[in-house]
């Protein structure tokens, strides 16, 4: 019997032996690597992590000790020993294993982390509430290295530091890695620590001592490594964290299950803010993943389980790859214009700007504030930058937007990608607040084009667009066919259009397909439909109010949150201008959704051509009934 069958809670792990143990690590790579093939997922930083997992809970007490997983990607682990193992084939599916911590799942789960850097002030806040409540519980943040470039996480150690009780065990997981490798001032510190040459040369003297000595085998490899600890903390300089006032333990091996356990029982016993710097590799022990330059397998979709080639290669072209490419195109006609990326160059198709234009391409850490600011400063000195990112992670730096880009009327390009329901990784990465928060912005332009086209369009115009920030937003699923215009009115694109204009459907970006599909629905039955896609949704085109005036019904669809949204900014419009006709927007509700595939979700979300013709047919249909009845009730009197 598989010794991971027999694991159904950490306490079950305190048993097994040193074998068993690394016997079950590889148990655990194998049943990672088989599941995580076949749902999609983050591959490569699990596999990285399993020793780790293992250690921390054989050495703390989870949940009276929290643990908090910076980023929540590299939980799987934890899962599988807290009695999540036979969940794992439903991982990221609609009511099935989050790909995040989750409370609802397990009480070892305390918080649902998924936005980067937040784990130490989570640590930090939690570690103080138990203090002040006089309980023994410690708390345990998990932090990568690429989270660690995140702001947040200093205004966290900044607060820690001066905090000499405080219950809090920091573990610093260096990879290297962020999808990239990580860049920055902090990556080199944590590698000069890493390879601190003093260091090693004690290290060789040391084991040029024990060689003649009793110890042998087994135990002097425990020596050495007991040593190890110790030594780290009479040669080695330990940098800035004990600077600031936190011990340091560390660097360990972070595939050594016996080196962690004892750094991990000697950070417990130190009593106050603790850092243990974990030396780790991330896609450890599949080859496919440790041999990947790209990001390692960060997240991958289905891949075949021994080779790791992808299951479903789309010949299609992406929204990422055709904005990837016309920059580049972009970059050769025009020196001004500079790439900004937050640590993720492939995932935002930066990285094709950035092997031709490495001296204009900046990638500046999971940092999306700075990211902005920095942007900001780029353009006042005459440059244009285009800033790639997810759109749910443009929330960190909104204060940025408003106050650095567009109080200042700096021309910087925001390129969101991943607007709209993206699915599988559940609430919080959902595209759907990008809408609300730019509405707010004055003075900004926001576009989602329809197709390739209309994307290659969107950016050459967005660069030429100075004193102002302009936003292109695109969406993680398949590029559609191209939608050509049947006419051009005043910057609004007419899509389709019959004789009689009853319900005017307003379609933005990728949901212009559904739009068009809408009108079929419609027009088989006999309802005069006119479609269009407004190109720019901010600012709002007063041709579309014209377009309003002359329509029966208007229905927006946009793949985006319902406040703030194209639609909702409409109406207003609409409402300003003193036209009163009824308008329906079809949006994302504001809600945290669970996760399930793209067209699960929006089907439950009632964004389906299905779904909103009917809702325009029993609009009509209402209409009509009224109509009739006021008819007859005039000719009563
Ligand atoms: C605020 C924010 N920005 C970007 C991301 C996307 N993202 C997820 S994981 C990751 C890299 C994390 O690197 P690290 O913390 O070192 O963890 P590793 O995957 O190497 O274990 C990035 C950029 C995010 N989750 N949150
Ligand atoms: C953890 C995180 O935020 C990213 O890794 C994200 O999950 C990637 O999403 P995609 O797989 O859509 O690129
Ligand atoms: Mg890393």
């Amino acid at each position: 019997m598989p010794l991971l069958d027999r694991i159904k809670d950490p306490r079950d792990l305190r048993d097994l032996s040193r074998a068993e143990l690394d016997q079950l690590a590889g148990e655990i790579r194998a049943f990672l690597v088989s599941n995580v093939s076949r749902t999609g997922g983050h591959l490569g930083p699990n596999l990285g992590v399993v020793e780790l997992t293992i250690a921390l809970h054989r050495v703390f007490d989870s949940p009276h000790d929290p643990f908090v997983f910076d980023t929540g990607h590299q939980s799987y682990v934890h899962k599988i020993l807290t009695g999540r193992q036979d969940d794992f084939p439903t991982l990221r599916q609609l009511g099935g294993l989050s790909g995040y911590p989750c409370r609802a799942e397990s009480e070892h789960d305390w918080v649902e982390s998924s936005h980067a850097s937040s784990s130490l002030s989570w640590a930090e806040g939690m570690a103080k509430g138990f203090r002040l409540q006089e309980s023994s519980r410690r708390v345990i943040a998990v932090i990568g290295d690429g989270a660690l470039t995140g702001g947040m996480a200093w205004e966290a150690v900044n607060n820690i530091a001066v905090q000499r009780d405080l219950p809090l065990i920091m573990i610093a997981n260096d990879n290297g890695r962020s999808y990239t490798p990580t860049v920055g001032g902090l990556a080199s510190h944590l590698t000069a620590l890493r390879t601190d040459k003093r260091y090693e040369q004690g290290l060789d003297f040391l084991k040029r001592s024990i060689s003649g000595t009793p110890l042998v085998g087994r135990a002097a490899y425990e020596w050495l490594h007991g040593v190890k600890i110790g030594l780290k903390d009479v040669l080695a300089p330990q940098g800035l964290f004990a600077d600031l006032g936190m011990k340091y333990v560390g660097p360990i091996d972070g595939h050594d299950l016996g080196a962690l356990e004892r750094a991990l029982q000697q950070a417990k016993g130190f009593g106050g803010p603790v850092i243990v710097h974990v030396i780790t590799e991330k896609g450890r022990g599949f080859k496919a993943a440790e041999e990947n330059e790209e990001d390692r397998f960060h997240s991958i979709g289905q891949i075949d389980e021994i080779t790791g080639e992808p299951l479903s290669s789309s010949s299609k072209e992406s929204w990422t790859d055709v904005f990837s490419t016309e920059l580049v195109d972009i970059g050769r006609e025009r020196p001004d214009v500079v790439a900004v990326t937050a640590a993720m160059l492939y995932p935002t198709g930066l990285h094709r700007f950035a092997a031709a234009f490495p001296d204009r391409t900046f990638d500046v850490g999971i940092a999306e504030q700075h990211a902005l600011t920095s942007a900001a400063g780029l353009s006042a000195t005459g440059l244009h930058p285009v800033v790639g990112l997810y759109s749910t992670f443009l929330n960190r730096a909104f204060d940025q937007l408003l106050m650095d880009v567009a109080l200042h009327k700096e021309s910087v390009t925001l390129v969101l990608d991943r607007a709209g329901i993206t699915g599988t990784d559940g609430p919080s990465h959902n595209g759907m607040w990008d809408s609300s928060i730019l509405s707010m912005v004055p003075g900004l332009w926001l576009t989602a084009p329809r197709d390739g086209t209309r994307l290659r369009e969107a950016l050459r115009r967005a660069v030429e667009i100075e004193g102002a920030p302009s936003v292109i937003r695109y969406s993680k699923d398949k590029m559609p066919a191209d939608i050509e215009a049947v006419r051009h009115l005043d910057g609004v694109d007419v899509l389709s259009e019959s004789e009689r204009p009853e319900v005017l459907v307003v379609a933005h970006g990728q949901f212009a397909g559904m739009g068009m599909e809408v009108g079929e629905r419609l027009s088989q039955q006999g309802i005069g439909v006119t479609v269009v896609d407004p190109l720019w949704a901010l600012p709002v085109n007063p041709a579309l109010i014209e377009l309003a005036r002359a329509h029966q019904l208007v229905i927006t669809l946009e793949d985006s949150g319902l406040v703030g949204g194209l639609g909702s900014r409409l109406s207003q419009e609409l409402r300003a201008n003193d036209v009163w006709v009824p308008l329906r927007e079809f949006a994302i509700r504001q809600e945290f959704l669970d996760p399930g595939s793209r067209s699960e979700v929006l089907e439950d979300l009632g964004l389906t051509s299905q779904q909103v013709a009917r809702y325009a047919v029993e609009f009509v249909a209402r209409a009509t009934d009224q109509s009739v009845a006021g008819t007859s009730e005039r000719s009563e009197h």
